[in-house]
């Protein structure tokens, strides 16, 4: 057996080396127990790892005597050394590497082992200082994982505790295959990118850059690969970058989620977080549109509220609720064919109930109103980024430009159509009465347009009903034919060249009309 002599004058074989470094230390003793006991290696270890092993009666040389450099700085400098990071990057078909190593006394490594220190875990803690959260990048440990990810071809990294168990199945085998390390690699390179984005992004919150940085890095891990995209012939994955959102949620039964669900439950959130949990709401959806919002005294009269606006649109729909299902409810949700029901829990009654529609997808996402900050959108050779609509609308900042003034109840009521209008794609305009939509124009290329669906959707229920607008309206047409079918309260974020003629209008037919101050459009 080949030997090659330490820095201390100690011998080692040329047998196989694995260096582990781990801060998170679970697995690691079996790991190591089978690497030695199993498939005949020898470990090396950093500090903390090495004594985790040698408590657990594990055969170990610490990384300091390997090199003959003891760890520095308070454990800043612990591996960065050429013996260690010859080992990983050496080639062994190249002759004037192995030459390098003999003349170096440099064994090679076939394995590292290393995971980092918890910079993300720890920065998400309260009230942590900078200085701790410094502390908490890791220098040797990317080093490594990089190192040998790039020279996957003559060792494995494996960066994550879960990779464990593959890989011994993969030495059961016998020789780790290349297909297996360049795997390893890809994982590794991911978990360091994802890494050094979140200080990055840790930074540029430092320096209060935080909105729109200089440059702006997506990541995320796959949660699952979909069946398809927007449609068949399109493929699709559904990624996750946090602990919070829709992969932190629990699907309670139903198909696998397709990602026109994941689109549509993503937009049902959005609205149903408008209202807050004091009062039940309901929402009904159909890409990405509601057809039916209300709110109610109950959640169950508030999702048949919302089902009725428009029960032709609503087959098929996804459904969000903002408080726990009960009985009633689940008794209403299963009298028709829906896509996906969402809210922040389920009761244990509840859930019995729901299972008679088996194939209807049941999420409980405690957390219905945290959401991203931004909105980003592909566009060719980019994205573009932008803060999420999150403004509450106050009745405070509104304008009242007519002669007739609203009532304290005719101002509930278009705060209600605001907080569903910012949710219709543009051009939009919903048709309002007690909470509840009549009619919701959505997606038109021209206002008065949007404004003739909305009410021949709210049909002879219009009759003193509040309509709101996403954005302002360019004529005084759409006050016309909303007056004309007994439209009592007109909302619209005003700012035309032409408000005069839209306000004259109300005056002229007796309605009111109350500028927010706001657009929505939504695209
Ligand atoms: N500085 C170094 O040379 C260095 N080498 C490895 N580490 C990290 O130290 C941790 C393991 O340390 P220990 O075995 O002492 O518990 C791992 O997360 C590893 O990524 C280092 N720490 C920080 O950079």
């Amino acid at each position: 057996m080949n030997v090659l002599a330490s820095s201390d004058g100690a011998e080692y074989s040329m047998g196989r080396l694995a260096l582990l470094s781990v801060s998170d230390k679970s697995g690691i003793v079996d790991l190591a127990r089978q690497l030695v006991t199993e498939f005949d290696f020898e470990i090396i270890s950093s500090g903390g790892t090495a004594k985790t092993l040698q408590e657990a009666g594990i055969n170990v040389t610490k990384v300091s005597d390997y090199t003959g450099s003891p760890e520095i700085l308070g454990g800043r400098v612990k591996t960065l050394h050429p013996r260690i990071h010859g080992g990983i990057l050496a080639r062994r078909d190249l002759a004037e590497d192995l030459a390098e190593l003999e003349s170096n006394s440099i064994r090679f490594l076939d394995l590292v082992a290393v995971n980092l220190y918890p910079f993300e875990k720890t920065i998400a803690q309260p009230n942590v200082t900078v200085a701790e959260a410094i502390e908490k990048i890791d220098i040797g440990g990317p080093a490594m994982i990089r190192a040998a990810a790039k020279n996957f071809a003559n060792l494995t990294v494996l960066c994550d505790p879960s990779l464990y168990e593959e890989y011994l199945a993969e030495l059961a085998k016998g020789d780790i295959s290349l297909e297996f390390s360049q795997k390893m690699a890809g994982i590794a390179f991911n978990r360091t990118f994802a890494y050094d984005r979140a200080i990055s992004t840790y930074f540029a919150e430092l320096n209060g850059n935080t909105d729109l940085p200089d440059a702006y890095s997506i990541s995320g891990n796959k949660v699952q690969t979909l069946r398809y995209g927007e449609n068949p012939h399109q493929p699709a994955a559904w990624y996750s970058n946090s602990n919070t959102g829709w992969s932190s949620g629990s699907q309670l039964q139903g198909k696998e989620l397709s990602y026109n669900n994941l689109v549509d439950l993503e937009a049902a959130r959005r609205i149903i977080t408008e209202f807050p949990t004091d009062e039940p709401a309901a929402a009904v959806l159909k890409h990405t549109n509601p057809c039916g919002v209300a709110v109610a005294d109950t959640l169950a009269a508030a999702y048949e509220q919302a089902f009725n606006a428009d029960n032709v649109s609503a087959f098929g729909g996804i459904v969000a609720l903002n408080k726990t299902i009960d009985v009633p409810t689940a008794t209403a949700l299963t009298t028709t064919f829906l896509e996906c029901v969402v809210a922040p829990g389920c009761d244990e009654d509840a859930k019995e109930i729901l299972q008679k529609k088996s194939k209807l997808r049941v999420l409980v996402l405690p957390d219905l109103a945290t959401g991203e900050k931004n909105t980003i959108k592909a566009i060719a050779g980019g994205f573009l980024v932008q803060a999420s609509d999150d403004l509450i609308e106050n009745p405070d900042r509104w304008e009242i430009v007519t002669e007739k003034k609203p009532s304290p109840a005719e101002i509930a009521e278009m705060l209600f159509a605001q907080k569903v209008v910012k949710h219709v794609k543009s051009n939009a305009i919903v048709v309002t009465k007690n909470r509840t939509t009549l009619g919701i124009g959505a997606g038109q290329m021209n206002r008065v347009g949007a404004v003739k669906i909305a009410l021949e959707e709210a049909g002879e229920q219009t009759s003193g009903g509040i309509l709101a607008s996403d954005g302002f309206f360019p004529f005084d047409d759409s006050v016309r034919t909303a007056a004309a079918a007994g439209i009592k309260a007109i909302i619209q974020p005003g700012g035309s060249i032409r408000d005069k003629d839209s306000i004259a209008a109300a005056n002229e037919l007796g309605i009111v009309m109350v500028l927010s101050g706001t657009r929505h459009f939504l695209h």
